[in-house]
Parts: C-alpha cells; sequence; structure tokens
C-alpha cells in the first residue's frame, strides 16, 4: 500500500470546479460551486441534504453537472469518464453498493483486475491488504456474510488496493465501532498518499483534515481552516 512520505500536496492533486450546478429530479441539488483544492485532506460537511454526497459524486463522475465543469488531477470528468473512474476510488457510505464478488479475498482480487499482474502478485497484494485490515482470517468467507462495520473495513480493502491516485469517501466510519472508526480515520488522515475527500458529520475526524468545505441548501457556504468552518456549523445550528 501507498503511504504519505510527501509534502501536503503536489501538482497533480488539484480538483476544480467552475460555475457548476446540478438540479436532478427537476429540482436543483447543488448551485453555483466555484472551488480549487489542492490540499491533500478535504472534508466536507453540513447539514442531511445539502449537497455532500452529489459534490462527491461528481468528483468521478457518478453525478454530472447540469452546468459548469469539474477537473480532477488535470482531466475534465464529462470528457474522461473511464479514465477518472480509474483514477478515483469512491468508498459508498452503505458497503453492499460496492462489494461484488462472492467472497472476501475475490472481492479484493477484482479491484486489482486487468492490470496486468500475475496471479502471485494478485494474491500478494490482495493477502496485504486483508491484513492491513483485519481480515485475514475471512478471505474465504462469503462477503455478505459480513458484519456491517466488516463490509464497510472490506469496502475500503477493495478500493484501496487499486492504488487511486485521488480517494473519495462518503461517510466511511459510519458504520465502524469505536476502534475501527478510529482505524480507518488514522488510515485516511494519516497514511494514504493520494488525496482524499471526506464526506463527514464526525466533526473530529473533519478537523483533522487539512482544509473544510461546509455545503448549506445545495451551495457551498464555507471553505478554509477546518476549525474556522467547523465552528461556523456549529454557530449556524445553535
Ligand atoms: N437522484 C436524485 N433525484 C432527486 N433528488 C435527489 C437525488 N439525489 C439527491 N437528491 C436530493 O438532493 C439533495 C442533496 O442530497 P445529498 O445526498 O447530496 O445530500 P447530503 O448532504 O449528502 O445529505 P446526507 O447528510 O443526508 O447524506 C437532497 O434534497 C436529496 O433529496
Amino acid at each position: 500500500m501507498t503511504v504519505a512520505d510527501g509534502p501536503a500536496s503536489s501538482a497533480a492533486q488539484v480538483i476544480e470546479l467552475s460555475g457548476v450546478s446540478v438540479d436532478l429530479g427537476g429540482k436543483p441539488v447543488l448551485r453555483g460551486i466555484d472551488v480549487r483544492l489542492d490540499q491533500r485532506r478535504i472534508a466536507v460537511i453540513g447539514a442531511n441534504g445539502s449537497g455532500k454526497s452529489t459534490f462527491a459524486r461528481l468528483l468521478n463522475g457518478l453525478v454530472s453537472p447540469s452546468r459548469g465543469e469539474v477537473r480532477v488531477h488535470g482531466l475534465d470528468v464529462a470528457r474522461e469518464p473511464k479514465r477518472v473512474r480509474r483514477m478515483v476510488g469512491f468508498v459508498f457510505t452503505n458497503p453492499d453498493a460496492q462489494i461484488i464478488m462472492p467472497t472476501v479475498a475475490e472481492d479484493v482480487a477484482f479491484s486489482l483486475r486487468g492490470r496486468g499482474l500475475s496471479r502471485s502478485e494478485v494474491t500478494r497484494r490482495t493477502e496485504e491488504v486483508l491484513g492491513a485490515y483485519g481480515l485475514s482470517d475471512l478471505g474465504e468467507a462469503p462477503a455478505h456474510s459480513l458484519s456491517g462495520g466488516q463490509k464497510q473495513l472490506l469496502a475500503l480493502a477493495s478500493v484501496l488496493v487499486g492504488e487511486p491516485a485521488l480517494v473519495v469517501a462518503d461517510e466511511p466510519t459510519t458504520l465502524l465501532d469505536l476502534g475501527n472508526a478510529r482505524r480507518v480515520a488514522g488510515l485516511l488522515i494519516d497514511e494514504l498518499a493520494a488525496q482524499t475527500v471526506i464526506v463527514t458529520h464526525d466533526l473530529d475526524l473533519a478537523a483533522r483534515c487539512d482544509v473544510a468545505l461546509r455545503f448549506e441548501d445545495g451551495r457551498l457556504v464555507s471553505v478554509g481552516e477546518p476549525a474556522h468552518v467547523i465552528a461556523e456549523y456549529r454557530a449556524v445550528n445553535a
């Protein structure tokens, strides 16, 4: 697994949205988003229904802008969707949405398909990542027999084994117990080399990021120092 070893960001790690609006089901869900992000750890906070998940989904093309442009690490998401999907690892809130193979080990190995790796290399990387997530003993277990938290760890393992340049995680710690939530937070914040966008209601997790974005009613109302953005969010909800 690639771990953080360089400066906080590199020129290639830039997410840029210009004049982006999204309408879904005939209603505006995101409006007039302009932002440039080159920080490594990016938190996205805001009330239920404020547009956080929609913002996250724009970054790998799961949602398309109705107006404006989304560029991720130099790629226009609308024009190069396949390249973007290969580069962006998306971790869903509900791991059932992304576990596709029958067993735990097969699900992790599936993420390495089409990379020209030998069978032994796929096995080596799969075992390494299962070990890193405490899933070694469950390699042959049916993936859908896992607990909610174990499934969340498996979903993360399956995404991260592919070493994506950008990781987008939509409430990645929601289903996890305290120990696993700490472990996943530590991994996302302290260990990954990839740029990481974390949508979260966990304000302690958001506080550990390099920058925070706050959405309110489909608008990006704050971008800045997490402590400041979180304090403002607390104030509007006081
Ligand atoms: N496919 C869709 N069709 C119609 N409306 C949608 C669709 N997807 C999302 N919405 C609406 O867009 C708004 C923003 O949703 P989104 O999931 O981005 O919010 P969120 O901030 O992630 O919320 P939460 O914290 O509850 O997960 C909500 O009002 C939601 O109902």
